[in-house]
Formats: structure tokens, sequence, C-alpha cells
């Protein structure tokens, strides 16, 4: 089984993402705990060039093109599904993402990037079985995160996270494996809304 969450910078993913990991290991599950970027080299190239503090991608004294951005994501992503999404699938374990190509289409979206280019771009990533959209409003979520940022890109990035939720929620109408969970609960009360999902979805399976 694969699958994803997804939602703006501090709703919960990574929480999230390992709570559930730990309720499928408590049932005897193989689990694969991963994320977007990755860890790997074109992860770190990403860190390096595209996700400077917060601050645009600056190479040689200039900005890195938004589509320059969807390209590096893309091919993070390529080595993602095929070096650790599909053998762990056809392994037979569970893997959960921490991002994965909604990721691209919400945020590259947001910058302006054409959304059919986009879903062309990212064609080749397997389906997931299911994408919780973990959905908060941006202050709740800027709140969380306040220590992360710095003051002075607070407006910016308020604006930007604006766009992206409503791309996600747009995204969650044409893609029918994407589930919006009220991120706005507490902790555990959101891990339990996703479990009920898995229960039905495991039963079918
Ligand atoms: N449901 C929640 N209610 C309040 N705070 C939360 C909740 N879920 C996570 N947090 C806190 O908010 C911050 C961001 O959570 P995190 O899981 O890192 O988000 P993301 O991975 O989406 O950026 C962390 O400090 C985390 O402890
Ligand atoms: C995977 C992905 C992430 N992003 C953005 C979303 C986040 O703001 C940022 C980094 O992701 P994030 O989950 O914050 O990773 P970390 O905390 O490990 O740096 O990258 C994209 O713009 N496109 C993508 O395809």
């Amino acid at each position: 089984m694969f699958i994803v969450l997804e939602g703006i910078d501090g709703a919960g993913k990574s929480t999230q993402a390992k709570l559930l990991a730990e309720w499928f290991e408590n049932r005897g599950y193989d689990v694969v705990l991963t994320k977007e970027p990755t860890d790997t080299p074109f992860g770190k190239l990403i860190r390096r060039l595209v996700l400077t503090g917060g601050k645009e991608g600056i190479i040689d004294g200039a900005k890195i093109s938004h589509e320059a951005e969807a390209l590096l994501f893309a091919a993070d992503r390529a080595e993602h599904v095929d070096k650790l999404i599909k053998p762990s699938l056809e392994a037979g374990k569970v893997v959960i993402s921490d991002r994965y190509f909604y990721s691209s289409l919400a945020y590259q979206w947001a910058r302006g990037l054409d959304l059919e280019w986009l879903i062309d771009l990212n064609r080749f990533a397997v389906k997931p079985d299911i994408v919780f959209l973990l959905d908060l409003p941006v202050k709740e979520s800027m709140n969380r995160i306040r220590s992360r940022k710095v003051k002075s890109e607070f407006d910016k990035i308020f604006e930007l996270q604006r766009r992206v939720r409503e791309n996600y929620l747009k995204l969650a109408e044409m893609f029918p494996e994407m589930k919006i969970i009220n991120a706005m609960d507490d902790v555990k009360t959101v891990h339990n809304q996703i479990i009920a999902i898995i229960e039905t979805l495991l039963g079918e399976k």
C-alpha cells in the first residue's frame, strides 16, 4: 500500500506520517517512511539551490527559474520512485511519503507554471492508493512553525501558502485519491481520522 501526506508547511504532515508508520508497524507491517524532497544527492541539490532558508534560489547571483525548480523536484522524484518507492511496493511493504507529486502541482502551480505541463512532467510517478490532504488555515500553520521562518519573509510566505492551500483544495476535486482531513484538530483526532479511512481501505483489499 502506498500512502501520501500532503498539505502546506506546518500542516502536521511529518507528525502524522510518523504516527501512521507506528500504527502499521504495531500491526506487523513492513513500513518505509519517506519524504520529498529526499535525502539523496538530488534532494540535497534542491535544498541548496531552491530552499535556501525561505529565500528564492540563487545561482551566480541570478534567481533560478520556476521551470528549473519544477524539473529539479521532478528529477528528485524520478529517483525516489525508481530506487525506493517501486522496489518497496514490489516487496509488499507499506510506503508512507511525506509529500509527493501533488506538492509540485500545488507549489509550482502557485509559482505561475502551467498545471497541465506539471501533470505531464510528473506522469511517471506511480499513483498512491490514498493521499491525505491535511487542510488548515494558513494563519494556524504559520503559528505552528513561526520559529522556522524569518520575520521579514512573513508576508511573502503567507501569500504563497494561501495560494498553495487553495491549489490543494482544487487538486482534491481533480484527483479522487485525495481525501481532505481537517488538520485544525489535535494530533490524536487527526490521527484517528486518518486511521478510520485506512481501516476502510484495508477492509476493501
Ligand atoms: N494537530 C496539531 N495541533 C497542533 N500542533 C501540531 C499539530 N500537528 C503538528 N503540530 C505541531 O506543528 C508543528 C508542525 O508540524 P509538522 O508535523 O512538522 O508539519 P509539516 O510536516 O506539515 O510541516 C510541529 O511543531 C508540530 O509539533
Ligand atoms: C516535494 C516538493 C516540495 N516543495 C516545497 C514545499 C516546501 O515548502 C519545501 C520543502 O519541503 P519541506 O516538507 O518543508 O521539507 P524540509 O522541511 O525537509 O525542508 O519544498 C515544492 O515546492 N515542490 C515539490 O515538489
